[in-house]
Parts: C-alpha cells; sequence; structure tokens
C-alpha cells in the first residue's frame, strides 16, 4: 500500500514539474506540448527541377486553333454581378434614402495596390456606394493606421472597411486587421469572420473576397462540388486557406498543398478542381492536372515580355497553353479571379449596409 502511494506521489511530482516546464516554455497555464502549434515556416517555393518549365512556354495565341477547355470568364461574370449590384442599391436608396459606404486604407506606394484601390473605388463609384480613403505614407506608424480604423469603425456611413494588403514590413497586420470592427469587415481577415468560416454550424458575417469569388466561378459555370476532390495550392491567410475551408463547407475533400508537401504534382494529378494561389508564374504544369479537372488560377505574376505595351504581362500559376488541352475549364489570367475579388467586395459591402438598415 505504502509502495502505491509513494508512486503516485512520485507520479504527481513528475507531472506537475513537466507542467512548470512547458508553462514556462509556452507561456500557457496548460500541459499542451510546446511543439503543439509549430513554427510558422515561410511557403518558399522551389519549383521542381525536373519539372519546372526550363524553356520558354509557347505563348497562348500561337496555340490558340488547339485550345479544348471552356474558359471560365470572369470579367463577364463580374459585369453581371456589378449589374445585379447596381439595381440593388437603387432598390435601397429608393426604400431607405441611403447607399452603402466603403472606407480604404491604404498605406505605402506599391504601384500594384495603388491600381487594385483605384479600381475598387471606381467599381464602388459604378454601383453608387460611396467611398472614403485614407492615404497614408510608407513610413507612417502604427497608431496612425489604427487611428484611421477607429474612426472609420465610429463612422455611420461606412458600413465597409478594407486595409489593403500587404502593409509595409513594420506595421503589425494582425493588430491593425483585429481593429476592424468585425460589422464591417467587408475582407473578412478579422479572425473571428474566419474562425466562424472554419467551424462547423457557425456563419462568419464576411466571407474573403477572392476565395468568395473562386466558389462563385465554379457555382455559375455549373460546376459540382460536393463531393469532389479539390486540391488548394497555398494557404495564405488572404486565399489559400479560406477557399480550402469554404471548399469544405461545399463537401468537397480538400487536400491543401504548400511548399513543404511531397510530391505535389501526384496530389494534383488527382484532383477534380484545382485552385492555386501561390503567385509562382506556370508552377502547374499540364501534367499536373487530371484531364476533365476545372482549374481556377489566382495567382497573378508580372512576368517580362518585351512584346507587350508595358514590358510584361500578367501570368498565372497554371501553364495556360498546357492546361487547356488537358482539363475541361479553365479561368485565363488576367479576367478570370481578379475581376470577381472586386465584385465580390461590393457584394460584402451590400451586405453589410443591408445588416445596418435591416434592409432585405
Ligand atoms: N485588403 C486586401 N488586400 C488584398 C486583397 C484583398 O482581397 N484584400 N487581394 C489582393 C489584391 N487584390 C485586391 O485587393 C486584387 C488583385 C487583382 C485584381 C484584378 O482585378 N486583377 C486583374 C488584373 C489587373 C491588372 O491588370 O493589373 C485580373 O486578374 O484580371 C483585383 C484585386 C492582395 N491584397
Amino acid at each position: 500500500m505504502q509502495g502505491v502511494m509513494a508512486w503516485r506521489l512520485m507520479r504527481r511530482k513528475a507531472f506537475s514539474t513537466i507542467s512548470k516546464a512547458f508553462k514556462s516554455f509556452s507561456g500557457y497555464p496548460t500541459t499542451r506540448s510546446p511543439s503543439l502549434l509549430e513554427l510558422d515556416l515561410p511557403d518558399n517555393w522551389t519549383p521542381n527541377p525536373t519539372t519546372a518549365t526550363t524553356t520558354a512556354i509557347p505563348h497562348f495565341q500561337n496555340h490558340a486553333s488547339r485550345q479544348t477547355a471552356a474558359l471560365i470568364d470572369g470579367r463577364l461574370m463580374a459585369e453581371e454581378i456589378r449589374s445585379g449590384i447596381a439595381s440593388e442599391i437603387k432598390r435601397m436608396r429608393d426604400a431607405t434614402g441611403k447607399v452603402p459606404g466603403l472606407a480604404v486604407i491604404l498605406v505605402g506606394n506599391r504601384k500594384d495596390s495603388q491600381t487594385y484601390v483605384r479600381n475598387k473605388i471606381k467599381a464602388c463609384e459604378e454601383v453608387g456606394i460611396t467611398s472614403l480613403m485614407a492615404e497614408l505614407p510608407d513610413k507612417c506608424g502604427e497608431d496612425e493606421v489604427l487611428d484611421a480604423v477607429l474612426s472609420f469603425n465610429e463612422n455611420p456611413s461606412v458600413h465597409g472597411i478594407l486595409v489593403q494588403l500587404p502593409l509595409p514590413q513594420h506595421l503589425d497586420e494582425e493588430k491593425i486587421l483585429n481593429a476592424v470592427s468585425l460589422e464591417k469587415d467587408v475582407d473578412g481577415f478579422h479572425p473571428i469572420n474566419m474562425g466562424n468560416l472554419a467551424m462547423r454550424g457557425r456563419e462568419p458575417l464576411f466571407v474573403p473576397c477572392t476565395p468568395r469569388g473562386c466558389i462563385e466561378l465554379l457555382l455559375r459555370s455549373g460546376v459540382q462540388i460536393m463531393g469532389k476532390k479539390a486540391v488548394v495550392i497555398g494557404r495564405s491567410n488572404i486565399v489559400g486557406l479560406p477557399t480550402s475551408l469554404l471548399l469544405q463547407r461545399h463537401h468537397a475533400t480538400v487536400t491543401v498543398i504548400h511548399a513543404f508537401t511531397k510530391n505535389a504534382e501526384q496530389i494534383t494529378q488527382e484532383a477534380d478542381i484545382v485552385v492555386s494561389a501561390v503567385g509562382v508564374p506556370n508552377l502547374v504544369r499540364g501534367f499536373w492536372l487530371k484531364p476533365g479537372a476545372v482549374v481556377i488560377d489566382v495567382g497573378t505574376s508580372p512576368v517580362e515580355d518585351p512584346g507587350s505595351e508595358y514590358g510584361y504581362r500578367l501570368t498565372g500559376d497554371v501553364c495556360y497553353e498546357e492546361a487547356v488541352k488537358v482539363v475541361s475549364a479553365i479561368t485565363p489570367v488576367p479576367g478570370g479571379v481578379g475581376p470577381m475579388t472586386i465584385a465580390m467586395l461590393l457584394c460584402n459591402t451590400v451586405d453589410s449596409a443591408k445588416r445596418a438598415f435591416g434592409f432585405s
């Protein structure tokens, strides 16, 4: 009996020592393993040298006659959606005397971000959404950005707030995005919106624009998602992660591929639906794809092209010229996911205003 008591005492002591060790390592008052959450390693993509593009991929137009895949026209779909939104806003104005408002925060002078923000504001004007903008210099302090967010949070004529990403390195993205009011988080990047998207039976107030656009592209093209094998390449907070969650919500069996995935090609070869969002031009080659698969290409990378007007052209993650000969449908770059991202931002802003006005 004494032996058992001594053993129990010893075990309790050992357990308490281990707990304390974990507590001091992780700072959490629990007994969780210090490695449970693992390191947040960056996804630096190094295409497989044996399969990567070694020779230039011929330009699409030279091979247009051999194209077999249907083109999923994001520009056209976005136009239809914007026209529906314009009518909806007219109906809202007639009934309430009010219209939705979107506030945009742009920090720094990245040319691509400036273009996206300009396009977002132009799209707002065209459908009847009022837009406000806070433009801050590259070297601005975190407090200035937070002040802009907080003042938009309190402004009743603002129904949507977006902080254009990426932010300059010295700013704490997490802190800034967390400050956006949950009810105005039209980008859907607030952790509570993202958490609710991840959990079964929960409804996020907003779904991030690009992932929502990807699903709309599939649904409006008549692609069945339920029961299909989907591969999402990339696991960013903006696109890869929420897209994988949305596809799961649509009852696909989802595999996420990232820079540490072994046999990415073989895994992708089994997918009925492939969404690629890594920003590596032509990473996904024709032989990665299953015949008849549907491809949504989110990647938009500028690639040198002396023959084009600006000396570069936008290129997707998927080698289009090869893919069109294999898959059943594919989004082009440009003209696929990009225009849908902006259309979905307008949808989220209108949804937010409807909630605020109690208008349906
Ligand atoms: N706060 C956010 N930041 C960023 C987001 C976002 O959704 N919210 N997404 C991207 C950039 N982005 C929107 O902000 C975006 C990217 C591309 C397009 C687009 O229409 N692309 C066109 C081509 C445009 C061109 O010619 O330059 C296309 O693909 O046809 C729209 C929006 C990162 N940051």
